[in-house]
């Protein structure tokens, strides 16, 4: 049976009576890759699925770790750069099949230092180059001004999205990406084009942590509609409770860079 032969409200796949099926979330190197709250992009996952009437799953995957096969979203976190420098190399023994998932169009939200890392190379300020996977045409310098500061920026996509950046890196955009948004306050991918973050397929990659997903639902859904699309081939959106997302963007609109 398939899953528009069955009503919203029942599993395609048998997961349970009230489920529409479950939903994998994998996140990167939570161990090293995870500052600023950047957590809580998981956890605005996992909530949100379940609001939406899936089953969510969520994994970590860290330095040495068995990659799992069958995941749905991925998502990656911020870290300094001796934590880059530390799974640098296992990331690139993993680039192959993140390229391949991202080519693919699977769902995936990285921040900062992983969105530097998924870029082609992070030159840090204090010598050393990281290279990175290339899935993103993004290149990144680190420079001595640390860019620090509440962020917003308008994104014909998501409408305004609200974080917090902290970074010395300085990203430019080559020609295979598309700037997330433009930033009204603050800076974004470097001190020059005003351009914030990066898009390519289903990969949204962002300087804000905050953490990012509980003050911009609308990036949430994105993820979770395309991971249900792959692999449900339909989503059937539920009722999320959107009041506390509402007041935090109240509150994260009036703050001063
Ligand atoms: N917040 C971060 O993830 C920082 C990334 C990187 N270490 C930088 O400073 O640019």
């Amino acid at each position: 049976m398939t899953s528009e032969t069955q009503p919203a409200t029942q599993s395609p796949q048998s997961e349970g009576q009230s489920s529409k099926g479950t939903i994998r979330v994998l996140q990167l190197y939570p161990r090293e890759m995870n500052i600023y709250g950047d957590w809580g992009n998981a956890l605005v996952l996992k909530q949100r699925i379940k609001w939406h009437g899936y089953t969510p799953e969520l994994l970590e995957y860290n330095v040495g770790d068995d990659f799992p096969d069958d995941v749905d979203i991925i998502v990656g976190g911020g870290g300094q750069d001796s934590g880059q420098l530390v799974i640098q190399d296992d990331l690139q023994a993993r680039a192959d099949q993140l390229r391949e998932l991202a080519d693919n169009g699977a769902p995936m939200l990285v921040i900062c230092g992983l969105y530097q890392l998924f870029g082609k190379f992070f030159k840090t300020s204090t010598g050393p180059t990281i290279p990175g996977i290339g899935i993103l045409d993004v290149e990144t310098q680190g420079t001595d001004e640390r860019l620090i500061g509440n962020v917003i920026m308008k994104s014909a996509e998501f409408g305004d999205i609200m974080g917090y950046e902290n970074h010395s890196g300085q990203t430019t955009l080559g020609p295979g990406v598309q700037p997330l948004g433009t930033v009204t306050k603050g800076a974004g991918n470097n001190s020059k084009d005003g351009h914030e973050g990066a898009r390519y397929n289903n990969v949204v990659a962002s300087y804000l942590h905050g953490s990012l997903l509980p003050k911009n639902p609308a990036i949430a859904d994105f993820l979770i509609r395309t991971a249900a699309e792959r692999k449900f081939g339909t989503f059937v959106a539920g009722s999320p409770d959107d009041d506390y997302a509402r007041l935090a963007r109240e509150h994260a609109a009036r703050r001063p860079r």
